[in-house]
């Protein structure tokens, strides 16, 4: 593998409830990410995408507190579970310029009473107080620039723009101070296809020129992640059970679950109509009280008694890591994938 640009080792955040039973929404996640490199992060919705995201972006606010778990990137070591529980009280530098966090639903929480290049200027300006407006905004006419964007952009309001445009630009703004590493949260999860196709564009063009060194890129969306990314993370129940190369996870998974996901997505070919996908019996489970041993036993249709007894340690084949029995006794072997035919 490449230089690591990112690794977080044994990452724990939980949700602290009023009636005393903490949820443990990520729950000792170890993660790591090449140099240049896009990973994709996808898992059914509440495994706790979100959560791992806001955790590695270190702004993760009461409720939520990261208990356990170091944060490697750029060289520093940084423990999670002692930055303060206050996220406007980490390190600014962390926060933006190590890791930025491009929110869920981000493009629809730009007031509407701001131009967008009021917005460059409050967000530089939060990072460094001491900027000024035509240097803030000369850094995103600059960027916009080499993005081949109008610059224009910058003096409309947001309900000016197409839900497209409005997406890229809060992706240029979230970017401006370098990331080494972006977090993008369902970045194309709103958008029609052909600006998802644009958006997509941007985050590879962005990568190629270095603006940041890597991206986490979490969504749902199997094929989008299949187009853009190099490696894969598969979350279930709060913790990661698999993990490689985009085209390893994609041609041979070695986790039920992530086979089930896969067999989940319809193919748009030929015989599209005639396909019946079965989908993934069952519903994810309570983070509160997760199943002992391994979390996706009760709907794994290989399950076997130590699956639901012992929860299975990360196994290796070579650069492709996933934590299941069945893989293990069964060395090398793909699980099929779940489409019938009518
Ligand atoms: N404020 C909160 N208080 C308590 N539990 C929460 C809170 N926010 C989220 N959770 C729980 O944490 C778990 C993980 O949520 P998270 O939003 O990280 O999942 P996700 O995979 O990102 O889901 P989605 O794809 O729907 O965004 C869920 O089970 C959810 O119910």
């Amino acid at each position: 593998m490449t230089k690591s640009l990112m690794r977080a080792n044994n990452l724990t955040a939980v949700y602290a409830a009023d009636s005393g039973q903490d949820v443990p929404a990520v729950d000792n996640v170890t993660l790591e990410l090449p140099e240049g490199q896009i990973l994709g992060l996808a898992g059914e919705s509440g495994c706790g995408k979100t959560t791992l995201g806001t955790a590695l972006a270190m702004i993760a606010n009461p409720p939520l507190y990261v208990v356990a778990g170091t944060l490697e990137i750029d060289g520093n070591e940084i423990n999670l579970s002692t930055l303060p529980k206050n996220a406007n009280q980490v390190h600014r530098p962390y926060r933006g310029e190590t890791v930025s966090l491009l929110p869920q639903g981000a493009m629809n929480a730009i007031s509407p009473t701001l131009r967008i290049r009021d917005l460059v200027v409050d967000v530089m300006r939060a990072h460094n107080g001491s900027v000024t407006k035509a240097d803030a905004l000369d850094r995103a006419s600059d960027r916009l620039k080499m993005l081949e964007m109008p610059t224009r952009v910058l003096d409309s309001y947001a309900h000016q723009l197409s839900g497209g445009m409005k997406q890229r630009m809060v992706t240029v703004i979230s970017t401006l101070l370098n990331p080494a590493l972006l977090i993008a949260d369902e970045p194309t999860s709103a958008l029609d296809v052909s600006s998802q196709k644009a958006l997509i564009e941007m985050l590879l063009a962005m990568v190629e020129a270095k603006i940041m060194r890597g991206v986490i890129f979490i969504t749902h969306d199997l094929p989008v992640l299949s187009m853009v990314t190099d490696r894969l993370a598969i979350m279930y129940a709060g913790k990661v059970v698999e993990t490689g190369r985009t085209e390893d996870l994609v041609n041979n998974a070695r986790h039920p679950y992530t086979a089930a996901l896969l067999s989940s997505v319809l193919d748009p070919t030929e015989d599209t109509r005639t396909k019946h996908v079965l989908g993934i019996p069952g519903s994810p489970p309570n983070l509160g009280n997760p199943p002992s041993g391994c979390r996706f036993h009760p709907r794994c249709k290989f399950a076997m008694d130590v699956c639901s007894t012992t929860e299975p340690k990360m196994l290796s084949e070579g650069d492709h890591d996933f934590a299941c029995w069945w893989a293990k006794e069964h060395p090398r072997e793909t699980i099929p994938m779940e489409v019938t035919h009518a």
